[in-house]
């Protein structure tokens, strides 16, 4: 589904030197950070901002330089309010319905399959369509002010970019129906004790970036290898999820990064990954 994606080639161009309608990207030696940048509707996602997320995502996965993205919202008020509500309700039918869902779908699946550590940074409402932003990222730092719900039923719909699946995955099917069948927006803090955000910051986007210095230190494909596995393990048995498991860490063992890591903890200095 590759509705109103961009078509630019971006095979020779640098992530800052692209400009976009309704995002903007940063970029501080290996960390990236997208923010949706639709202040006026809240950040709300419309077709071209989700177009725009996946064309900075595909950069991102053929990118050298880049080891870790942020994604955030701009403003303080809003991290993302959900799908534009006002393009949701100009679509046709079934098939409009289908083909924005799939076109979210693919977006989140982008961000979320990354080799690189994602982490969100939401200052204020994540709903919806911004929840399920959220939750394709690997790790949610939240504000305590932020609120978070997946409210679509008060729409007569249900989420449609990933929601249903990926929230019952993270915090358990009780937990998720709790949420979408409510429609109740949560704080922070309850977020943080249903293990939807994984901290609660006055500064989220400080202690995103934090984190991602912290991940940062470590080798970046053990990092990608991590991801490879949760990910893979997650979608069989237990049993096949070790067999995974087994391959990616005998994968690790061929990697100089594997050389390095141990050759320094025996020669008690610091170690240099280089990503190979
Ligand atoms: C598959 C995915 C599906 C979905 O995601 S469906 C959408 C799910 N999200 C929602 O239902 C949340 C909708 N927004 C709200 O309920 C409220 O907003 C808030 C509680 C977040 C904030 O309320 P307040 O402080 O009173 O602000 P305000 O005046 O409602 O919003 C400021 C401007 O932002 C626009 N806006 C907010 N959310 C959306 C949205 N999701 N889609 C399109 N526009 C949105 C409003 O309309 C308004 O605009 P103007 O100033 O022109 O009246």
């Amino acid at each position: 589904m590759t509705q109103n994606r961009p078509t630019q080639d971006t095979d020779d161009l640098r992530l800052d030197e692209l400009e976009f309608e309704t995002l903007t990207i940063d970029q501080h030696g290996p960390i990236a950070v997208l923010t949706v940048n639709r202040p006026r509707a809240l950040n709300a996602l419309n077709a071209e901002t989700l177009g725009e997320i996946g064309m900075v995502a595909e950069m991102i996965a053929e990118s050298a330089e880049i080891g870790a993205l942020i994604v955030t919202g701009a403003g303080d008020k809003a991290f993302v309010a959900g799908a534009d509500i006002s393009e949701l309700a100009g679509l046709e039918g079934v098939y409009g319905g289908r083909d924005m869902a799939l076109l979210g779908q693919d977006v989140m699946t982008q961000l979320s399959n990354l080799p690189i550590p994602v982490i969100a940074a939401i200052g204020g409402y994540a709903l919806g369509g911004g929840l399920e932003l959220a939750l394709a990222c690997d790790l949610r730092v939240a504000s305590p002010r932020a609120r978070l719900g997946l409210p679509e039923v008060s729409l007569g719909l249900l989420p449609g970019f990933g929601g249903t699946q990926r929230l019952a995955r993270l915090i358990g099917k009780g937990r998720a129906l709790d949420l979408m069948l409510t429609a109740r927006q949560v704080s922070a803090e309850e977020a943080l004790g249903l293990g939807l955000v994984n901290y609660v910051a006055d500064d989220p986007l400080a202690k995103a970036r934090e984190l991602a210095e912290q991940m940062l230190k470590h080798g970046p494909l053990a990092l990608s290898l991590v991801k490879e596995a949760v990910r893979r393990g997650l979608d069989t048995t237990l049993e096949a999820g070790m067999e995974v498991e087994a391959d990616l860490f005998g994968m690790a063992f061929a990697t100089a990064d594997f050389r390095e890591g141990t050759s320094a903890f025996l020669a008690k200095r610091k170690p240099n990954f280089k990503g190979e």
